[in-house]
């Protein structure tokens, strides 16, 4: 292949910076120990790769309001820190990923309405309440780095929202599924029924689901396309999805990226103006050290090219 063109960019060649190169390296946990919260677990099982943990295993993983501003604050963070380029998200503890919103959390919510006499008043508190659990579930998309939802056992409500924002979706044999709203008197309203007839690319299926809230298995999940891959236990399957966010943690963050923030964009635009977006992205993203580096070492034998931070 003709190389002439990416040299005449002016930027750096390969050989700087093939596997081997002295890129400082810094693992998140080292260099980042601001990532405490009370209802996560961030740990870095390998290079550039955070696993992301829901860590109320004695509430079953449910969603209490903290819960929602953390989650939201982490992927926030995440998607601006450069030691993070791909992460995993599965629920802490054996019994469940998550058993959906806190329901004790939302009773406390009913005694702080009962408080309010004006329905317009109550109204503007639900307002800005639905608003900062839409945008904690958002976070996972807005997030340029691929995040890998890794499912077991019961993965109810809030969870399936959870679930349908993240990039690409691993189960183990005993995982469920329930888009429970409609049992609980509600319509859903942080994301399923947007995402998830866009995910399983049926409306009929999705409509089915969330009118009935009927539990479905990991083998219905993986036939209708909302989950990618099954593994036979838990530990199969966090192992698998670390494997796949460490393969994406080697890649150029530049080209990983930008192919997420394109194919996000790209989900509720036309075709057209995907590829107007993309246009404009890859007039940048095409002069960077990524595409050469990336280039001359699928051309050389063997050679892992390092991609610098982002
Ligand atoms: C503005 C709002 C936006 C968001 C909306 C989101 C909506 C939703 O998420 S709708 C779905 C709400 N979740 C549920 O309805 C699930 C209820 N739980 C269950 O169905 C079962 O617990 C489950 C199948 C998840 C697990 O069953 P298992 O037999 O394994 O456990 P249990 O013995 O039932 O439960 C153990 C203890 O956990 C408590 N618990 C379960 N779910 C919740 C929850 N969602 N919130 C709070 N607490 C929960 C359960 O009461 C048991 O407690 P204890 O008796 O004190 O041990």
């Amino acid at each position: 292949m003709e190389l002439n063109f990416l040299k005449s960019l002016g930027q750096p060649t390969v050989m700087n910076n093939l596997a081997g190169s002295s890129l400082p390296v810094r693992s998140l946990c080292s260099a980042n120990t601001s990532y405490n919260f009370e209802t996560l677990k961030l740990s870095s099982p390998a290079e550039f790769v955070v696993h992301v943990e829901l860590n109320r295993p004695d509430r079953l993983n449910a969603f209490n309001k903290r819960m929602w501003i953390e989650l939201g604050e982490c992927f926030s963070r995440l998607h601006d820190d450069p030691d993070c380029r791909a992460i995993v998200l599965s629920g802490g503890g054996a019994k469940h990923f998550t058993a959906g919103i806190d329901l004790l959390d939302m009773m406390k919510l009913g005694a702080e309405l009962g408080e309010i006499d004006d329905i317009g008043r109550k109204a503007r508190l639900f307002e800005g309440l639905i608003k900062l659990y839409q945008d904690s579930i958002s976070s996972l998309e807005r997030c340029y780095k691929p995040v890998v939802a890794a499912v077991h056992a019961a993965c109810v409500g809030a969870g399936v929202d959870l679930i349908t924002a993240a990039d690409i979706r691993y189960c183990s044999r005993d995982a469920w599924f329930q888009v429970k709203e409609v049992d609980i008197g509600m319509a859903a309203d942080v994301g399923t029924l947007q995402r998830l007839p866009k995910v399983i690319g049926s409306q009929s299926l999705a409509r089915e689901l969330c009118f009935t809230a009927r539990k479905f298995k990991s083998d219905e999940a993986a036939a209708c396309g909302l989950i990618s891959k099954v593994f036979e236990s838990r530990d199969d399957l966090i192992r698998g999805a670390v494997e796949l966010a460490t393969e994406l943690a080697g890649k150029s963050p530049v080209a990983v990226q930008g192919t997420k923030k394109n194919m996000v964009y790209s989900l509720d635009h036309t075709n057209q103006e995907g590829l107007d977006q993309i246009r404009e992205m890859n007039m940048a993203n095409l002069q960077s050290e990524d595409f050469i580096n990336a280039v001359m070492a699928s051309q050389s034998k063997g050679e892992k090219p390092v991609f610098a931070k982002l």
